[in-house]
């Protein structure tokens, strides 16, 4: 697996490591070793599966409250998304910073997503699946959400938004509740 920085403390792209050979490649699409040799620990609890029939359908900004943070790493297996990350970590030198990538069954690029960061992402294609792992169990009463246009952010999306849940057209302003809340829990 090769890890590359992202510009947000503690993310990493990962690019698989490919062993070639006449019948196509092998490749680890996760290894707890190698995970710990980037100071990583990621215990999976739980992995999801995503589907979306159609293109500009976008989810997020999503993450769960302390002390039920959890740690993703996203893969596209169909299809393609553009996949955003928010570190909400106050402590950290990136806090309030996003970053966007593209994940694609065509690049098989991963993010990992380290707890006490946001989560989302735009579906580029129709009938696009993204599947993943992560570290916490689903914990209704510790969900939390911000959206996915917030101004605080300003994050650039590739198209207008076409399809959002309700929920996630609900969640609140960063500015009038999410900062206090996070300053609340330090
Ligand atoms: C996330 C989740 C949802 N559900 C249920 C709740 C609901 O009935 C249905 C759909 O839930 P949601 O609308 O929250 O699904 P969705 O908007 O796809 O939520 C996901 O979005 C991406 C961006 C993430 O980062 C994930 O962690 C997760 O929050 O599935 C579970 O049973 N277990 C789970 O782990």
């Amino acid at each position: 697996m090769i890890f590359k920085k992202t510009d947000l403390e503690d993310a990493y792209i990962i690019e698989l490591e490919r062993l070639g050979d006449s019948r196509g490649f092998f490749a680890r699409a996760f290894c707890e070793n190698e995970f710990a040799n980037h100071g990583i620990d990621f215990s999976i609890v739980q992995a999801n599966t995503s589907y979306s029939a159609k293109k500009h359908t976008l989810r997020g900004m999503h993450y769960q409250d302390k002390p039920y943070q959890e740690a993703k790493l996203i893969k596209c297996t169909k299809g393609a998304i553009f996949d955003v990350i928010i570190d909400m970590r106050m402590d950290s030198p990136t806090f309030k910073q996003w970053e966007g990538i593209e994940l694609s069954e065509q690049n098989r690029k991963m993010l990992y997503v380290p707890e006490g960061f946001a989560h989302g992402f735009m579906t580029l294609e129709d009938e696009t699946e993204v599947y993943y792992p992560v570290t916490q169990s689903y914990t209704p009463g510790a969900e939390k959400g911000i959206r996915w246009d917030d101004p605080a952010f300003n994050i650039q999306w590739p198209a207008p938004a076409e399809i959002v849940s309700e929920k996630d057209e609900s969640w609140p302003f960063y500015e009038n509740t999410v900062d206090k809340e996070l300053r609340h829990q330090l």
